[in-house]
């Protein structure tokens, strides 16, 4: 069966979308790929490939859509590439491709090439619940054909849906799939083609911290980030700091201590939290305005001695804190500190956007080109 070169418009029809305002929401920028720009225009991507029902649709849905899990059970099987343009609403300026389970790269209309050479990460999805053998020689067939065309691309694999296991079983079989995958790459001479594993699942925080991994390896300015975050917590008493894409909650870098799903998955409640009382009582009456702006902060206190503080960093990023009660007595030295950090991190993408980046496909080797263009920071957007 044939690949359609066509891109279905993105509609709200899970009906989703409707419980976010506007400015939320993901723009439905869908254009037929052949009407597309040459790809030397395309904005970098990201492809979501793997067999048949493996879930490549429902993580795109639930990480950038705000789909439940549980709505996942109704999506249809997907039968065009789905090119979706997550750059209006997001930081970062890529677009995701979700291929139908059935690519034949042998097809003469899959113009395979054109679609790697502007690709900065390949994420190949594998059903742990089901027999994975075939899923590994598509595995192989597939990134050897990609990294032919383009060695540059991040090579991801998730191992999807490991709700359904039991922990040690999840370690086995992420044991067992590493040790194959990579014995047929070396039967195939290809020793150099690095492969990325992940445990997934979209029943529990997994499948975005997965993602955050996949997209900060495309940020160029990550290890600068991450230094402003280490001397912002170190010099402000705070334990934990990550800076999130408030719409994804992917988080695009944090602090050099060890990250504990916990945490993450506390600071992305807190994020949820605002954001949807934010809705609810923070838009004008007629529902205009937005739900995440420049005054965005919030100061939460749990039960155990520990305070979340979440502030407004850019237009699409978040700061959020996890730090004691006592830290927070000097809420004054953490404010301006933020302060600092805030102006730094405008300072540091400022440069990004007035520094010329090449374009089209052969940036995509030199050692920026992986990265991918930002979209939370130009002037007239922060
Ligand atoms: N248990 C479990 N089920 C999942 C998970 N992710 C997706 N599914 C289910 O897997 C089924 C297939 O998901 P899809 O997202 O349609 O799969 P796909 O890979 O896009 O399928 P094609 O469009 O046919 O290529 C759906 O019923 C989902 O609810 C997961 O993390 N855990």
């Amino acid at each position: 069966m044939s690949i359609q070169y066509e891109v279905e418009q993105l509609s709200d029809s899970y009906g989703v979308a409707d419980s976010f305002p506007k400015d939320f929401g993901y723009g439905e920028e869908e254009a037929d790929i052949e009407d597309s720009p040459a790809p030397s225009d395309s904005k970098p991507r990201i492809l979501l490939m793997g067999l048949r029902r493996s879930g490549k649709s429902s993580i795109q849905k639930v990480v950038f859509h705000k789909m439940s899990p549980n709505e996942t059970l109704f999506l249809e099987s997907t039968n065009k590439i789905y090119k979706d343009d997550i750059s209006s609403s997001s930081f970062v300026n890529f677009q995701i491709w979700d291929f139908p389970g059935q690519v034949d790269f042998f097809d003469p209309t899959f113009d395979y090439e054109m679609i790697f050479r502007g690709t900065g990460a390949l994420i190949f999805v594998i059903d742990a619940q089901d027999d994975y053998v075939e899923a590994l020689s598509r595995l192989h067939l597939t990134v050897s054909r990609a990294y032919r065309v383009n060695p540059e691309i991040n090579f991801e694999v998730f191992i999807h849906k490991v709700d359904g296991l039991s922990d040690d079983h999840k370690i086995e079989t992420q044991r067992d799939i590493h040790q194959r995958a990579n014995d047929d790459l070396v039967d195939a001479s290809l020793e150099k083609l690095h492969l990325s594993f992940y445990l997934t699942s979209i029943y529990d925080h997994s499948i975005f911290e997965a993602f955050s991994k996949v997209v900060q390896k495309l940020i160029p300015q990550l290890p600068t980030l991450e230094n402003l975050l280490n001397i912002f917590i170190s010099n402000s008493g705070i334990e934990k700091a990550f800076l999130f894409d408030v719409v994804s909650k992917i988080y695009i870098a944090t602090d050099s201590s060890p990250v504990d799903m916990q945490s993450y998955e506390l600071c992305c409640d807190m994020i949820d939290v605002v954001i949807d009382v934010s809705c609810i009582y923070g838009l004008k009456e007629d529902g205009s305005g937005s739900a995440y702006d420049k005054e965005s902060m919030a100061i939460i206190k749990l039960n155990n001695t520990t305070v979340l503080y979440l502030k407004e960093v850019t237009k699409f990023l978040a700061l959020v804190c996890i730090l004691r009660e006592e830290s927070f007595e000097r809420k004054g030295l953490i404010d301006y500190n933020f302060h600092c950090f805030r102006k730094a991190i405008h300072e540091v993408f400022e440069v990004g956007v007035s520094t010329p980046r090449p374009a089209g496909p052969q940036a995509m080797g030199s050692p920026c080109s992986k990265a991918v263009a930002l979209n939370g920071t130009p002037r007239n957007t922060i």
